[in-house]
């Protein structure tokens, strides 16, 4: 039995607060709102067809899927209304109130406190509700296909919406899919004029694969999009800008595509492809499920975008694969272990690969635009594509002690005599790693050095990586030995005016105080101006790894390796205290203590540690 009341719900909190910033802030690109209604009902044209493959009769005698764009200056309404697969009465309430995707509330704060949101909405999709920028009321009446009911969903923006049986001349005129009324605000009646509609189809629907007829208040209707799809097309019919606007079609985008890849792969398998890489960041490109989008066509039916078409850490790249083998009648299940399936993802993965690689030598710009986004997405490669680790480390671009955006090639050419190593290290800020006592001997020798901080990093780097034949060494880790590279004149000088203080001696003076609080305590070749500082032993993992897997609770820490510099004052005043143990021990542990302190980290005790640099300071004073 048919519901006859009509029934108010509220919109999910999310959903009334990204309304009130769309009535109350100034967007200036309010067109947008007619690409993401006509993109809703591509989507909803694409999924009848594809539910229609199992089962024909939901299209049956009915008209083909279409989209049409009605306006009407006598009642200011802009309707769009497709014949796709509808929407029933629960589909209205949780798909038109709740926005289900999760980064939501971010998202809204983010828009909250942008000047020109626009940019923003592209980059999340809010889709449906967008037309509230233009809207102060919207009636969306639906029939889903294959349904015997038709419902109506109303709402003016604010707390909520009403859900109610629609009237029977609603019921009569939609015979499947979704009519989206929209009562224009006084200020966006310009889209009720036809060359306006024509100009923003042009501009973001073209490729809309469904015919998109306009149907004037006066005169025939007439298709106003070409309706092809643009990757089946020869890439010498196409022209830049046809790409630009297939990508911001295809992939909801506002940027300009920094890399295009169209090509058609013959042979075992035929699929066409057609892929781009953004220029700028998504918002969801952290998201846990690590979910790509591109979206698989067979012959020219969309399947889904669900398929997982390239590997996560490429995640970034948008587009079309449209195969010409696999059945139409697919399952999504079936997708997921496809032979076939597997083959084109390797192939294209490949081929996404080698155009970074051409476009990093071809078109720097537009290479730096893609790394500079996504490079810490693409590392997350390095450790789950074992196969493709080479090629994507020297795609890698670093931050480094000698410049931006180095290459592990240009590493390598700039070697110093004797160095056989790559080194880096890992750390929260560049700032932070500048300053870092660990880079003191690599800096006394120009040695350059890798400042990784991508939270990927402390992970990628803890795999035994070689570029070149040469290792990649953390500076943090225990066996590095800058001996053999000679040190600059200056810095030659300067260590042998400082008197050392002796080796053995010492060493065994500062274990002693120490005890089981180090595993070692050992001379340092990378200390130049710092006393000291912690390493981890040359087999144990890079202590910023531990740092972040000790935050996730996932393990103890191991103790570290001390290192000292002999030539620093206070090593040296710890071997002329010799015959002072208690002053020995404070210096000692003075020594562990700041070494934790610059690697960001508290001292194992705070309180002996401040009585004790008190105890210092005021001797020190009594001195003076
Ligand atoms: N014309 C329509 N026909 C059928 N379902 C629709 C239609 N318009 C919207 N929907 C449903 O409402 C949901 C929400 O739409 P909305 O535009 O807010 O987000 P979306 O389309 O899922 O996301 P995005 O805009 O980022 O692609 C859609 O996922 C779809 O299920």
């Amino acid at each position: 039995m048919t519901d006859t009341a009509t029934v108010s719900h509220s919109f999910q909190a999310e959903v009334s607060e990204l309304l009130h910033l769309m009535v109350h802030s100034v967007y200036s690109e309010t067109d947008i709102f007619l690409r993401e209604l006509i993109s809703n009902a591509s989507d909803a044209c694409d999924k009848l067809r594809y539910e229609a493959i199992a089962k024909p009769e939901l299209i049956g005698e009915g008209e083909a899927p279409q989209i049409r764009v009605i306006p009407s200056k006598a009642a200011s309404t802009l309707t769009i209304a497709d014949s796709g697969i509808g929407m029933d009465r629960q589909e209205l309430i949780d798909h038109l109130g709740t926005i289900a995707r999760s980064g939501t509330k971010a998202f809204v704060q983010r828009l909250s406190e942008a000047k020109d949101g626009s940019g923003l909405i592209g980059q999340f999709g809010v889709g449906f509700y967008s037309a509230f920028m233009v809207a102060d009321r919207i009636v969306v009446i639906s029939r889903r296909a294959g349904g015997d009911e038709v419902w109506t969903w109303t709402s003016s923006g604010g707390a909520g919406f009403e859900v109610a049986p629609a009237s029977e001349e609603d019921a009569k005129r939609v015979t499947r899919g979704t009519e989206i009324v929209l009562h224009l605000k006084d200020d966006a009646k310009k889209y009720l004029e036809t060359y306006e509609i024509e100009r923003i189809v042009t501009a973001y629907s073209d490729n809309i694969q469904f015919p998109i007829m306009l149907v004037p208040e006066e005169g025939e209707p007439r298709q106003i999009n070409s309706a092809s799809a643009l990757w089946q097309r020869s890439k010498s019919e196409l022209t830049p800008e046809d790409y630009t606007k297939a990508y911001k079609s295809i992939a909801h985008a506002f940027d300009e595509p920094a890399m295009t890849l169209h090509y058609r792969a013959e042979g075992r398998y035929s699929y066409a492809v057609l892929l781009f890489a953004p220029s700028t960041k998504p918002f969801d490109l952290f998201e846990p499920a690590r979910k790509g989008k591109v979206k698989l066509y067979v012959r020219r039916v969309f399947i889904t975008d669900d398929a997982d078409l390239l590997p996560a850490y490429l995640r970034f790249v948008r587009g079309v694969i449209d195969s010409e083998d696999l059945p139409l009648n697919i399952s999504r299940e079936m997708l997921q272990n496809n032979p076939q399936l597997a083959q084109i993802r390797k192939a294209v993965t490949t081929r996404v690969i080698s155009e970074l690689e051409q476009l990093a030598e071809k078109d720097a710009a537009n290479f730096d635009k893609i790394w500079d986004s996504f490079g810490a997405v693409i590392k997350e490669g390095l450790y789950e594509d074992f196969e493709r680790r080479d090629k994507l480390l020297a795609l890698a671009r670093f931050t480094t002690t000698s410049g931006e955006k180095r290459s592990l090639k240009q590493y390598v050419e700039g070697l110093k005599e004797n160095q056989t190593e790559i080194y880096f290290l890992v750390g929260d800020s560049i700032e932070r790693l500048k300053s870092n006592p660990r880079l003191e001997a690599a800096k006394a020798r120009g040695v350059e050095v890798l400042l990784l901080t991508d939270p990927v990093d402390a992970f990628w780097t803890s795999a035994r990586l070689e570029f070149d034949g040469k290792p990649l060494k953390s500076l943090s880790q225990g066996d590095i030995n800058f001996d053999p590279i000679p040190l600059s004149e200056e810095q030659k000088a300067e260590d042998e005016a400082k008197p050392a203080a002796d080796e053995a001696d010492t060493i065994a003076l500062i274990k002693a105080s120490l005890g089981d609080h180090v595993t070692d305590v050992k001379v340092s070749t990378r200390l130049t101006t710092s006393a000291s500082c912690l390493v981890a032993g040359s087999h144990g993992p890079d202590r910023e790894l531990e740092r972040i897997l000790s935050q996730q609770a996932r393990g103890a820490r191991s103790k570290p390796i001390l290192e000292i510099n002999l030539r620093h004052p206070l090593v040296v005043a710890i071997a002329k205290a010799a015959a002072d143990k208690a002053k020995v021990d404070d210096l000692s542990f003075l020594l562990l203590e700041q070494a934790q302190i610059l690697d960001g980290e508290l001292p194992e005790d705070p309180a002996a540690f401040a009585a004790r640099l008190n105890r210092l300071v005021l001797q020190g004073v009594a001195a003076a």
